[in-house]
């Protein structure tokens, strides 16, 4: 099965919660056409199905804890796979959060040739996300599981960069500007790829 997606072109899309991640992509997604996959929408489609396992989801995202890594590695496979005979390239947001799951990725899927690190100050990110939260309507949007979120992004998610950084594909992108300053340089490091 997985064969279908041998040759597949991917980006890691990684950065702090709110950040800026889903808003670039989607101006990468008009641009370029690439496939976005967001492992946070995804649970979130999963939570919204009101399934057993949609339930157990809810309350660890509530928290603003990791979910285990099986979960989300499925769902991001079956979601690429299920794009395989359109897609130009994928852009995996919002994963790997933690080193373990961009081994795990690579294992189950392939290696990426672009990883995107979004980069805002903590205080940029929490102004983004209280006000993204007066109409998200998402549960994680609240000081509280914001302050976890940003730890937990710190603690397991910045030594991911580091990881690849080792492999010399981390292209660095100040996200404080406009929207669309900040997709100028998006696009620099997308085009640098062809
Ligand atoms: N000023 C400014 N605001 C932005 C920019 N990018 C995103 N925002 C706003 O910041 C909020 C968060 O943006 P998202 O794209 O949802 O961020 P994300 O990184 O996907 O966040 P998570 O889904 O929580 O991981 C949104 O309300 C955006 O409108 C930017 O470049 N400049
Ligand atoms: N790879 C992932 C992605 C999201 N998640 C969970 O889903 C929540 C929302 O993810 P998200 O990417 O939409 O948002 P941020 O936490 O980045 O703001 C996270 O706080 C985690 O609880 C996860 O466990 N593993
Ligand atoms: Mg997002």
């Amino acid at each position: 099965m997985s064969d279908k997606l041998k040759n597949a072109k991917i980006i890691f899309v990684v950065g702090g919660p709110g950040s800026g991640k889903g808003t670039q992509c989607e101006k990468v997604v008009a641009k370029y056409g690439y496939t976005h996959l967001s492992s946070g929408d995804l649970l979130r489609a999963e939570v919204a199905s009101g399934s057993e396992r949609g339930k157990q989801l809810s309350a660890i995202m509530q928290k603003g804890e990791l979910v285990p890594l099986d979960t989300v590695l499925d769902m991001i496979k079956e979601a690429m796979i299920a794009k395989a005979d359109v897609s130009k390239g994928y852009l995996i947001d919002g994963y790997p959060r933690e080193v373990k799951q961009g081994e795990e990725f690579e294992k189950k899927i392939g290696a990426p040739s672009l990883l995107l690190y979004i980069d805002a100050k903590s205080e940029t990110m929490v102004k983004r996300l209280m006000k993204r939260g007066e109409t998200s309507g998402r549960a994680d949007d609240n000081e509280e599981t914001i302050k976890k979120r940003l730890d937990l992004y710190y603690k397991a998610t910045e030594p991911v960069i580091a990881f690849y950084q080792g492999r010399g594909i981390v292209r660095k992108i100040d996200s404080e500007g406009s929207v669309d300053d900040v997709f100028s340089n998006v696009a620099k490091a997308i085009d640098s790829l062809k």
